[in-house]
């Protein structure tokens, strides 16, 4: 059975002041598939993601079109989306992503009860169901903690706690491993694999890591100045590179000695 795109972007163009950091780009994510957009600093990613989120700054000047949900999104700004075309994120700081005064467990009840409708101890309950599902040691104690007394791979991890309590079609991360160390990296990646497996949301996945792109997506679009130059199943992208660039990345990465493959066990006691 065919389904329609979650997200669907066309002819996708940002200019900022003169500088046209996104031209004419297109592509789509299907329900449940995790994408990558990948490309190098610079190629006009992280505008790309800002506006399909809706946060684009006052002076991006757009074309084109972002259906979410087969709605037309590109000039409604996050917060005045209609709830089915509402769009969850992760970022790469986890520091800023969150409020530094609140406690984690009143952070992630929040969606729980505004959104939600739970009761305060149904949310409470449906938070520390959701930290333990990420393999967050003693969630119980977590939850009374501030983000600045957690570590980095700790933090980041809530944040995507934070993105899957707020159950959207679709979740946004935005180099959501790069400033982390490789195990931090693993436990990262585990989590977005396990919350789009266990449920059904989309992932549109920013990176210019190929490696970490290869452990969670299973299909990539490849942009250099803001347009795509390649696209398909990661596997094949991989193996037969076409485009230079896309050649260059794959050569590159096999320079690299990929991450070795963190136990689980180990994963889940840090
Ligand atoms: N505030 C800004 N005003 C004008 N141009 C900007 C601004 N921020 C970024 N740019 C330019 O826009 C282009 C695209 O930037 P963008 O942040 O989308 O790239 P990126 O692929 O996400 O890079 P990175 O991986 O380094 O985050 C770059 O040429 C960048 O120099």
């Amino acid at each position: 059975m065919c389904s329609d795109p979650v997200l669907s972007v066309r002819d996708l163009r940002i200019k900022i002041g003169q500088l046209q950091v996104v031209d004419g780009l297109s592509f789509d994510v299907m329900p449940g598939e995790r994408v990558c957009l990948l490309g190098a600093s610079g190629s006009g990613k992280s505008f790309t993601a800002k506006a399909v989120l809706g946060l684009l700054p006052p002076n991006a000047r757009t074309q084109g079109s972002i259906r979410i949900q087969g709605q037309e999104a590109i000039a409604t700004p996050a917060t005045q989306r209609p709830k089915n075309s509402r769009v969850s994120m992760v970022f790469q700081d986890s520091l800023s992503a969150l409020n530094p005064l609140v406690s984690i467990g009143s952070q992630l009840r929040e969606p729980f009860l505004r959104h939600h409708g739970l009761s305060r101890s149904a949310a409470n309950d449906a938070t520390v169901a959701l930290l333990a599902s990420l393999d967050l040691p003693d969630p119980q104690r977590l939850i009374k903690r501030t983000p600045a007394e957690l570590s980095g791979g700790q933090r980041q991890r809530v944040c995507i706690a934070l993105a899957m309590a707020c159950k959207t079609s679709l979740m946004v991360a935005d180099e959501p491993t790069t400033a982390l160390d490789v195990v931090t990296q693993a436990q990262v990646l585990r989590a977005l694999h396990q919350h789009t497996d266990s449920s059904a949301s989309a992932l549109l996945f920013i990176t210019h890591d190929l490696h970490a792109a290869a452990q969670l997506c299973q299909r990539a679009v490849i942009i250099e100045r803001g347009m795509m130059i390649e696209s398909g199943e990661l596997d094949t992208l991989i193996t037969s590179p076409q485009h230079p660039f896309t050649q260059a990345l794959v050569a590159a990465a096999h320079n690299v000695q990929p991450p070795e493959v963190v136990p689980t066990d180990y994963l889940k006691s840090v």
